[in-house]
């Protein structure tokens, strides 16, 4: 079983993570976890925080000479900023005549409609945002992104499967159907403004965000992520919560911002004939192979060994710099939510981190079917797998 934790605040001094239960010997340098999170702060229409800061990632345990041990890996994520917010983020007690009525130290009463301002003031009983916000915030999204490369470096030694991630609709702009990447359509994806297949759709979405930005508005979009070269049987059809597409459903929907969840061809299959919605089975090889991928690679809960391919809806940025309606908490009086600054758009980053949730899932079930100790022991087992079905 991979267990994996994430610890920090969105303005702490820096996120922790440990992921335990990864066989020995996975090759992993601290340049692969820094490359994606790298990845993770690119895209068209992100605020200014991710000019002006740095990931600056640490691996604390369980790698040695680039490769795990066996033991639990733990990694830290500093936040450069960390300085500026010394005083309103100290885990010690402060003199409170620092916390200021204005700037950043002034406490956050009016909740912003669509973040978890409100509710986890009434669930946690604060009377202000900051102790809420600095958690919800998708800050954490480093940390879950850092241990998915790690989970992601296991997944291809152990079974060869790799995976890629793309943006098919942003602010209302589709991709063409049927538009898949490949993997090694990653670094043509990696330098697209907002990692989109389609060179006049990228074009339009880029336009799309300008648009919001001058219009004081945010967007949502929905992004894909693929994966070949899984083999067929990680989940189980045996029961619900052992099911692989419940898991990647769960996964995806962690995300912060992430509304909804498709797999496959997902809702559009709802629409189509039985005849047409499903993926007939041929020999191709000597082995049993699909003619199509409507499913999304995955059927009674488990991988066929087809491409597996889910997606994610996420919503418009709740920061709208043209603020909603809220009430200050403080007062009871009709207010506008806070803003200090926001992205505009963070679709392309959405896509990073569905990476590595999906990453973290797939590591998941190749250790519970195929076991090992070691990424060698794991590899062998599952090649004894494929030669036992016959499949190449
Ligand atoms: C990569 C990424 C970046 C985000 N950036 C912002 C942001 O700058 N401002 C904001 O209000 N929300 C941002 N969000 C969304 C909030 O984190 C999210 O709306 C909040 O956690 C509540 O989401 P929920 O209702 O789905 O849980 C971002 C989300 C992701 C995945
Ligand atoms: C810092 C990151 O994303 C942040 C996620 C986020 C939110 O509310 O989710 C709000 C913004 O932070 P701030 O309010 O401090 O400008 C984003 O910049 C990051 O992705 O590294």
């Amino acid at each position: 079983m991979l267990r994996w934790l994430t610890a920090g605040e969105s303005h702490g001094p820096s996120l922790t993570a440990i992921l335990e239960g990864l066989p020995a010997h996975v090759e992993v340098t601290t340049d692969d976890i820094a490359d994606s999170l790298a990845r993770r702060r690119l895209g068209y229409g992100r605020g200014a925080r991710m000019k002006f800061e740095q990931d600056e990632v640490t691996i604390t345990g369980g790698v040695r000479h680039g490769k795990t041990q066996g033991g639990p890996i733990a990694l830290v994520v500093g936040n450069t900023e960390w300085p500026k917010w010394e005083t309103v983020m100290s885990a010690d007690p402060v003199d409170p005549s620092l916390l200021k009525e204005t700037g950043r130290n002034a406490k956050l009463t009016r909740p912003r409609p669509g973040h978890a301002d409100l509710v986890g003031m009434q669930k946690y009983d604060f009377d202000e945002a900051r102790p809420i916000l600095e958690r919800a915030s998708a800050r954490e999204t480093a940390a879950r992104v850092a241990l998915g490369r790690v989970a992601s470096n296991f997944l291809e030694q152990a079974t060869g499967a790799r995976i890629v991630s793309h943006v098919i609709e942003l602010g209302g702009v589709r991709a063409p159907a049927g538009l898949i990447p490949a993997p090694d359509d990653v670094a043509y994806l990696d330098n697209d403004e907002v990692r989109c297949l389609d060179p006049d759709a990228s074009k339009q979405m880029v336009e799309r965000i300008d648009q919001a930005h001058k219009d004081g508005d945010t967007l949502g979009g929905v992004v894909e992520v693929v994966v070949v070269g899984l083999p067929p049987g990680l989940g189980s059809h045996v029961h619900w919560d052992r099911r692989l597409d419940a898991k990647l459903a769960g996964a995806l929907m962690g995300i912060q911002a992430i509304k909804g969840v498709e797999v496959g061809d997902g809702f559009e299959l709802a629409a189509t004939p039985g005849s047409l919605a499903h993926d007939e089975i041929v020999t191709q090889d000597g082995a049993l192979r699909r003619t199509s991928g409507r499913s999304g690679g995955t059927e009674g809960g488990m991988s066929t060994g087809e491409v597996l391919r889910v997606r994610a809806a996420m919503k418009p940025i709740a920061t709208v710099p043209k603020a909603l309606r809220t009430v200050d908490v403080a007062t009871g009086e009709a207010t506008v939510a806070h803003h200090q600054r926001s992205d505009v758009c963070a679709v392309p980053a959405a896509g990073i981190v569905a990476e590595a949730m999906v990453a973290l899932v797939l590591a998941d079930a190749v250790i519970e079917k195929f076991g090992g100790d070691s990424v060698g022991e794991t590899r062998r087992n599952v090649q004894s797998y494929l030669d036992a079905i016959n499949f190449k």
